[in-house]
C-alpha cells in the first residue's frame, strides 16, 4: 500500500473519530431534543451535514484501500487456501480455460462428495458432461471422459490435492492432500481460527424491531435470534456492523395512549404513572378510542401536539416508550443480544425532507386526497403512500426516509432488513423506489429482506397460548428454563454439579435450544415450536451439539496433561491423521470456512447448523474407533495420544467459533 494512502488513511481515521464523537453528541442532543425538532437548529444540521461528508470521504478511501489490497496479493493469497471449494473452483477454471480456450468462461460446477466411499475422492468437478454436450452442439465430438483426462492434465499443481483421478463417466475427482491439512489444523490450533479473507463491507442490519406498547411476539423473537445471528457472523468476517432496532415508537397509537395517560394520571409530569402492564393499559385506551366519539377526537389532536414537539406530549410519549424499551431490555439481555435503538421517531424530521425530496423529483402522485409513489416507471405493483389524506406519514413514508438515511448519511454497502416473509411486498417496493429516485444504486448498494416463516404451535396452527392469546416472550423463556432444567435433573446431573455448573447448564440449554431450534430450519419455511422437540438429545438439537461439546471437553481434561496451550504440545507432538476416521474429521473441520462464506452469501444459517452437527457426528464415529487415552484394568492411564487430544481440541475450536456465531454458550461441564 503507498504511503501516501496510508498518511491519508490515519488522517481520514481521526476525522472519523472526531466525527463520531460529533455524531455521538448529536445523536444525544436530539433524542433529549428529539429528533423533529432540530431543524431549525443551524449548529446540529452544521454537525450532521459536517459527519455525512467525512463519512462518505473515508468510504472513498477505504474502497480505495481495499482495491489496492486486492491488486498486491495475487489470487493464491495464502488465506485463501482455507477456502477450499473457491481454491478448487479456481484450479478448475483455469484449467477448463487451458484445455478449451473457446470453453473458458464455463461456470465450474465443483461438489463435495459426501462419503458414500473414500474411493470418490472428497470433491468431485462435474464439467466434463456439460462441456461434451456444448461441443456435440457445435459439430466436435469428443467423450466427456477424454474431456475429463483433458481436464485432469491441465490442472495446475495445488498444495491442496494430494492427487486427481478421472472417473465413470466424465467425472474428476479430487482427493485432498493430508500434509495440508496437518498444516491447515496445526494452524487453527496455534493461532486460533481466523476468519477467511473477503472484502470489507460497512453493513447495517434492521433487526428485532418490536413495537412499543404492543406486545413483543415470537416472530420478533425470531427476528431476533436470525438478526443477532447475522450480525455476528458478519463481524466473525470482520465487517463494520451497525445493529439498528427500527422500533415502532411512533404513529397514531400514541395519541390515544397519550389521552388516556392524562385523564387516568392527570398527575403524571411529576410522578411517575403505575403502568407497568402496558398491555392492559394498551386495551383499555383502545376500548375508549373505538367507542367514545369525544376521546377519539383528543386522541387524534394529541398526535397533532406530539408530532409538534409539544413537551407534555413528548413527556408522555417518553414515559410510555420507557415501560416497553425496560421490557424489551431484559428480553435482549436474557437472550445475550446487542442492538442500538433506532426507533421510527428518529426519522421524524428525516420524513419531511424525503417528502420534499420526492415532490422536487416529480415523483408524487395525488391519489384520493393521499400522495403516492410507483415504485417503478411501469407503475405496476403496489404504490407507496408517502403522505396520507390528513398531512400525516406512514410506514412506507418512514421506510423511505430511514433508506436514505442508511445511505446518505451512514454511508453503508449493504442493508438486511430481517423481517417476516409477510412484509415482503413492502420492502420490494421500498428497495424498487428506492432505486427510482435515485437514493440506492444496485451497483454501489446490496439490500436484502431476510425473509423467515411464522412460528406454529404443536398443532400446526399459529403459536398461541392455550387460551387463544399471543405468547408472552418472558413466559416462553421461563417455560424453557423449567423444561432445561427437568431434563438435566431426569438425567442426575444435580446430583453431580455444582449449583452454579448446574445454573450455567440450564441457561445454556434453555436459551441455545431455542436459538438453535430457529436457526436450524431454513429461515424461509415456517417452523413448530415444540420444547420437547428442541430437548432432544438426539438429532440435530443444540442439546445433542452441547453434551457433544463437553464430551470433547471432557477428553483433554481426563488426560492428567495440560492441554490448555495446544502451541505448546504441537512443540513436541504432530497431528497425525493415519486413521480412516481421523481423516474423516479432519476434512469436515476443513469445511468450516467455506460454510461460513456460504452462509453469508445468501445469509442462511442452517448451513452453519448442519455443519455443526456434522462435526459432532464425525467426532462420535472418530471417538468411537479411535482410543485418544488408554487404561488398564485399574483405570490407569498408561497411554494418551496427544495427537488425537489435539484433533478433540480443534474440534472444539471450531465448535466454539460456531456456537459464538449461533448465539449458544457452551459449558464444559453439563
Ligand atoms: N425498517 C423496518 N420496517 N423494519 C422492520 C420493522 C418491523 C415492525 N416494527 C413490525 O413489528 O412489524
Amino acid at each position: 500500500m503507498s504511503t501516501g494512502l496510508i498518511t491519508e488513511l490515519n488522517k481520514l481515521n481521526s476525522l472519523e473519530r472526531v466525527a463520531k464523537e460529533l455524531h455521538t453528541k448529536v445523536q444525544y442532543s436530539t433524542r433529549k431534543e428529539l429528533s423533529p425538532y432540530v431543524e431549525g437548529d443551524d449548529t446540529v444540521v452544521k454537525l450532521l451535514n459536517e459527519n455525512a461528508k467525512l463519512k462518505h470521504r473515508l468510504a472513498i478511501i477505504n474502497q480505495a484501500i481495499a482495491d489496492e489490497k486486492k491488486n498486491m496479493s495475487p489470487e493464491t493469497d495464502s488465506d485463501n487456501t482455507l477456502l477450499i471449494m473457491d481454491h478448487l473452483e479456481k484450479i478448475f477454471s483455469a484449467a477448463i480455460a487451458e484445455a478449451y480456450p473457446l470453453y473458458s468462461k464455463t461456470p465450474v460446477i465443483i461438489a463435495a462428495v459426501n462419503n458414500v466411499s473414500a474411493k470418490f475422492g472428497d470433491y468431485q468437478c462435474n464439467n466434463a458432461m456439460g462441456l461434451a454436450k456444448k461441443m456435440k452442439e457445435a459439430g466436435i465430438s469428443i467423450s466427456p471422459r477424454d474431456i475429463a483426462t483433458e481436464i485432469k492434465r491441465c490442472c495446475p499443481a495445488s498444495p491442496l490435492i494430494d492427487k486427481i483421478e478421472v472417473a465413470g463417466a466424465g467425472f474428476v475427482n479430487v482427493f485432498l492432500s493430508k500434509q495440508h491439512a496437518v498444516s491447515a489444523l496445526t494452524t487453527m490450533l496455534r493461532d486460533g481460527i481466523s476468519p477467511p479473507n473477503v472484502p470489507k463491507k460497512r453493513i447495517l442490519v434492521d433487526f428485532s424491531s418490536p413495537n412499543i406498547a404492543k406486545q413483543m411476539h415470537v416472530g420478533h423473537l425470531r427476528s431476533t435470534i436470525i438478526g443477532e445471528s447475522i450480525c455476528r457472523l458478519l463481524e466473525f468476517l470482520q465487517h463494520d456492523v451497525l445493529r439498528i432496532n427500527h422500533l415502532g415508537d411512533w404513529g397514531t397509537q400514541f395519541g390515544m395512549l397519550i389521552a388516556h395517560l392524562e385523564d387516568r394520571f392527570p398527575n403524571f409530569i411529576n410522578e411517575s404513572p403505575p403502568i407497568g402492564d402496558l398491555q392492559a393499559f394498551y386495551k383499555e385506551s383502545k376500548k375508549r378510542f373505538d367507542d367514545d366519539e369525544h376521546f377519539k377526537k383528543r386522541a387524534y389532536q394529541h398526535v397533532v401536539t406530539l408530532q409538534a414537539g409539544d413537551p407534555k406530549s413528548i413527556k408522555a410519549w417518553q414515559l410510555i416508550c420507557d415501560v416497553s424499551r425496560q421490557e424489551f431490555q431484559k428480553i435482549y439481555n436474557r437472550l445475550d443480544v446487542t442492538i442500538e435503538e433506532r426507533g421510527e421517531s428518529f426519522y421524524q424530521s428525516r420524513m419531511l425532507s424525503v417528502v420534499e425530496f420526492l415532490r422536487s423529483k416529480n415523483l408524487l402522485e395525488h391519489d384520493d386526497g393521499r400522495e403516492i409513489m410507483w415504485p417503478n416507471v411501469n407503475k405496476t405493483g403496489i404504490p407507496l403512500t408517502i403522505v396520507k389524506s390528513d398531512g400525516g406519514f406512514t410506514y412506507d413514508t418512514s421506510d423511505m426516509a430511514a433508506i436514505r438515511h442508511r445511505i446518505e448519511e451512514e454511508c453503508v454497502n449493504w442493508i438486511i432488513y430481517v423481517v417476516d416473509s409477510g412484509q415482503s411486498t413492502h420492502f420490494n417496493s421500498i428497495f424498487e423506489a428506492a432505486q427510482r429516485c435515485g437514493i440506492a444504486n444496485p451497483n454501489e448498494h446490496r439490500i436484502d429482506h431476510v425473509q423467515f416463516g411464522v412460528v406454529l404451535g404443536e398443532d400446526g396452527k399459529k403459536f398461541k397460548t392455550r387460551s387463544g392469546d399471543t405468547v408472552k416472550l418472558s413466559d416462553l423463556l421461563d417455560e424453557g428454563m423449567k423444561c432445561s432444567l427437568k431434563q438435566l435433573q431426569d438425567r442426575g446431573r444435580d446430583q453431580i454439579l455444582t449449583p452454579q455448573e448446574l445454573s450455567d447448564a440450564q441457561e445454556s440449554v434453555a436459551y441455545g435450544c431455542i436459538k438453535y431450534a430457529d436457526l436450524c430450519h431454513n429461515r424461509i419455511s415456517d417452523y413448530v415450536f415444540s420444547f420437547e422437540k428442541m430437548l432432544d438429545d438426539r438429532g440435530n438439537t443444540a442439546v445433542y451439539l452441547l453434551y457433544t461439546y463437553s464430551r470433547i471437553c471432557s477428553i483433554a481434561r481426563s488426560s492428567g496433561e495440560d492441554f490448555s496451550n495446544p502451541a505448546k504440545i504441537l512443540d513436541a507432538f504432530n497431528i497425525v491423521l493415519d486413521h480412516e476416521k481421523e481423516w474423516k474429521l479432519a476434512k469436515t473441520l476443513l469445511k468450516f470456512f467455506d460454510i461460513i462464506i456460504k452462509c453469508s452469501s445468501g445469509l442462511y444459517l442452517h448451513f452453519l447448523c448442519e455443519f455443526c452437527y456434522e462435526v459432532c457426528t464425525a467426532f462420535t464415529e472418530f471417538y468411537d474407533s479411535c482410543y485418544c487415552i488408554e487404561k488398564d484394568k485399574t483405570g490407569k492411564i498408561v497411554k494418551v495420544n496427544h495427537s488425537r487430544i489435539l484433533l478433540c481440541e480443534a474440534t472444539a475450536a471450531v465448535l466454539r467459533q460456531c456456537f459464538k456465531i449461533l448465539g449458544l454458550k457452551p459449558v464444559a461441564k453439563i
